[in-house]
């Protein structure tokens, strides 16, 4: 019996948390190890828009990218597939997407200090990620705990969390997938 029989809203994942927090890796892992199909938010923007998320930021400012991606979360969100979609860090934050992710699916979070996404961020990272680029070490950790703090109330609404600093892409996948087939009950709190 597909998943989605037994609870259509295990068959609409939404992975949720700061940049870096290893959404879009962890969510391609996931979804091979589901059956479902990945979709990344930002590359969903991207299409949309014809420009890369830094270009859409430069042209258009952060106000028109919020919107574009409220636009293409609903927009992914009516594919008949099962999908494992890992949104962009601000995402949740903005348009009532956390409202409509929650109603629509499930919600996973993936917990990092932000000296943790401090340490595993890597220049090329930093340089896709136009609010993190051009900072010092000391300004990015500042800039990512002041905005874990504002940001952190819309991801602790999600239906689980885990912890994703130490474990590798695989166990942070395997975790989740055993969340969302019913294996386990409960992510770590
Ligand atoms: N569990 C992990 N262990 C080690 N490195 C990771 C892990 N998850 C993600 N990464 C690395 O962290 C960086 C950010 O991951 P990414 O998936 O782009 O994050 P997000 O989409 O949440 O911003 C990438 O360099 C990625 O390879
Ligand atoms: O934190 C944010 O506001 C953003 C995170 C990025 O996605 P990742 O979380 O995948 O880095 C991307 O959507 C954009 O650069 C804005
Ligand atoms: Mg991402």
């Amino acid at each position: 019996m597909p998943l989605s029989a037994l609870d259509p809203k295990k068959s609409k994942v939404f992975l949720v948390g700061m940049p870096g927090c290893g959404k879009s890796t962890v969510g391609k892992v996931l979804a091979q190890q589901l059956g479902y199909v990945f979709l990344d938010l930002d590359t969903l923007v991207e299409e949309q828009e014809g420009l890369t998320v830094p270009q859409v930021f430069e042209q258009h400012g952060q106000a028109y990218f919020r919107e574009a991606e409220a636009r293409a979360l609903r927009q992914a969100a009516t594919r008949p597939e099962q999908i494992v979609l890992a949104t962009g860090g601000g995402a949740p934050c903005f348009c009532g997407n956390m409202d409509f992710m929650v109603a629509t699916g499930t919600t996973v979070y993936l917990r990092l200090s932000p000296q943790e996404l401090v340490d595993r961020l890597t220049p090329l990272d930093l340089q896709a990620r136009p609010l993190l680029r051009d900072k010092s070490p000391l300004q990015l950790h500042q800039y990512l705990a002041d905005t874990l703090s504002q940001r952190e109330l819309f991801y602790r609404r999600a239906s689980c969390g885990v912890e994703a600093g130490r474990a590798s892409i695989s166990a942070v996948a395997r975790e989740i997938a055993r969340y969302i087939t019913g294996a386990s009950t409960q992510l770590s709190e």
